[in-house]
């Protein structure tokens, strides 16, 4: 896919959180793998993607590792993050222009092994549709809820983990993120607003090695799936 084949694409990466479930001494996007800050590993995964144009990262105000990566001297936007996620992701939004960038990819800072190809195929079915949608993998375990014992089993028919990158209009994805949060409705991920907002989302089989790391044993999975995705 190139640039001239498709409407120019903004991606907005949530990377300012701490990381507290991982345990570490230092947010988790910068923990190294294969020499490189994870960080690093999720925003080359959208530097190799031709049709993403610009990247706006959100950094939390006192971030003090970014200045120490390759991407210090990059021509990606910081901008500073929020309180939660959703913040984060709004607070890039305020700065991107919907005229030059109609659609945005939102895409987790915790996510180093997206694959090109399956950005590549949400974009696609995306713009094919005209309508918003996200990375989603299907639950293959038999889902329980419940605390220290079982109180239903939830039919797993239908049931998806949304991943990101999520890739809606840019005006819409704003507003519907504005509202729901002005609204005080805590949203997860992208796709949230806007189906809170009414919106339709389509789901878009991605591969479930497309991890978030999120606690300690996701590290060894994720430095091994970086050594098998190109
Ligand atoms: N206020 C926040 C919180 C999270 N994120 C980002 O959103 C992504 C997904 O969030 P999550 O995996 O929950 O990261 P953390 O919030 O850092 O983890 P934890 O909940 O364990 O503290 C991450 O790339 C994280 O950096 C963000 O930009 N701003
Ligand atoms: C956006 C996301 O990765 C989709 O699964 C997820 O909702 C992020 O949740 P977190 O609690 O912020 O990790």
């Amino acid at each position: 896919m190139t640039n001239d084949s498709v409407t120019a694409i903004a991606a907005v990466m949530p990377a300012a959180g701490i990381g507290s479930r991982m345990q570490a001494k230092l947010p988790k996007q910068y923990l190294q793998l294969h020499g490189k800050t994870i960080l690093e590993h999720s925003v080359a995964r959208l530097q190799a993607v031709p049709a993403i144009s610009r990247i706006w990262l959100a950094l939390a105000a006192d971030d003090p590792y970014f200045a120490g990566t390759a991407l210090e001297q990059s021509d990606i936007v910081r901008v500073k993050g929020g309180a939660e996620r959703m913040h984060s992701v709004l607070n890039a939004l305020q700065f991107i222009d919907e005229h030059l960038y109609p659609w945005v990819l939102v895409h987790d800072a915790a996510r180093p092994v997206v694959r090109r190809s399956d950005i590549e195929l949400l974009v696609a079915r995306c713009l094919a549709a005209e309508q918003g949608g996200i990375l989603a993998c299907r639950v293959r375990d038999t889902m329980k809820r419940g605390e220290l014992k079982v109180s239903e089993t939830v039919s797993r028919e239908h049931l998806w983990h949304a991943l990101t990158p999520q890739f809606f209009p840019t005006a819409l994805l704003r507003a519907a993120l504005k509202d729901a949060i002005t609204a005080g409705v805590h949203v997860t991920d992208e796709a949230s607003a806007m189906e809170w907002a009414g919106h339709s989302v389509l789901l878009v089989e991605g591969h479930s090695d497309n991890i978030k790391i999120t606690q300690p044993a996701d590290l060894a999975l994720a430095a091994f799936y970086l050594e098998q995705i190109v």
